[in-house]
């Protein structure tokens, strides 16, 4: 049976209070609108959305323990960092607590934070929809990001990874690879493309 959204939706507005909960529902929102304009499911792309944060009530002790409990693999970085697990551990309480099978959207929960080299387009919508859904409103390029990620997905979620590295540079320990790694593969990927249409042009 398909997980029930309004079931759901009741559960985390009671977890995460009201405030992550209005940013979990811009998110699924924001999600469904991204997956329409790129031909992605987008009652997946909601659902992701919804169930994107709903680790996030648990502070750094919680988060730690309770990864080990269920047995995730922590890195170094994650205990340095242990807020990083809400991602991890949001995966598997979508998967055992809200029944979600489908593993596009585990997978999507488990990479939002970070995001990874080669992102599926359900991982690159709920990454994207996190950073730009309409209550957000501290990130340096928003407006810009905003209208990119109707226009070019991959160079949206490259220019998010940027500004979170870059945002991120004064705490290098609590740096998780994942996204430095994420960002030379978009833009790798960005001067084989250039490289490409040169060849076809000459
Ligand atoms: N690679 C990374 N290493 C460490 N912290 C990161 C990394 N990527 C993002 N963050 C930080 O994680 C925090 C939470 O991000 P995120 O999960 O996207 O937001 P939210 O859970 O509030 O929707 C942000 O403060 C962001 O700067």
């Amino acid at each position: 049976m398909k997980p029930d959204r309004l079931t759901i939706k009741e559960k985390l507005r009671h977890k995460l209070g009201i405030g992550r909960f209005e940013h979990t529902l811009g998110v699924a929102y924001t999600s469904s609108c991204l997956a329409m304009r790129y031909g992605c499911n987008p009652e997946d792309a909601e659902l992701g959305g919804l169930l994107h944060d709903c680790a996030k009530q648990y502070d750094n002790s919680t988060l730690l323990k309770k990864s080990l409990k269920y047995e995730l693999p922590v890195s170094e970085t994650e205990r340095q960092n242990p807020s990083l697990l809400h991602a991890k551990l949001g995966a598997y309480l979508a998967q055992h607590k809200y029944d979600v099978q489908n593993p596009e959207i585990l997978d999507a929960i488990r990479y939002h934070t970070t995001g990874r080299p080669a992102m599926t387009l359900l991982e690159k919508i709920i990454y994207v929809a996190d950073y730009i859904e309409p209550r957000r409103f501290k990130a340096p390029n928003l407006e810009k990001i905003r209208r990119l990620a109707f226009v070019d997905l991959d160079r949206a979620v490259y220019e998010i990874m940027a500004d979170t590295l870059d945002y991120l540079k004064e705490m290098p320990d609590c740096i998780d690879e994942t996204t430095r790694e994420a960002c030379t593969y978009y833009q790798t990927l960005f001067e084989k493309n250039i490289l490409e249409q040169k060849e076809n042009c000459s």
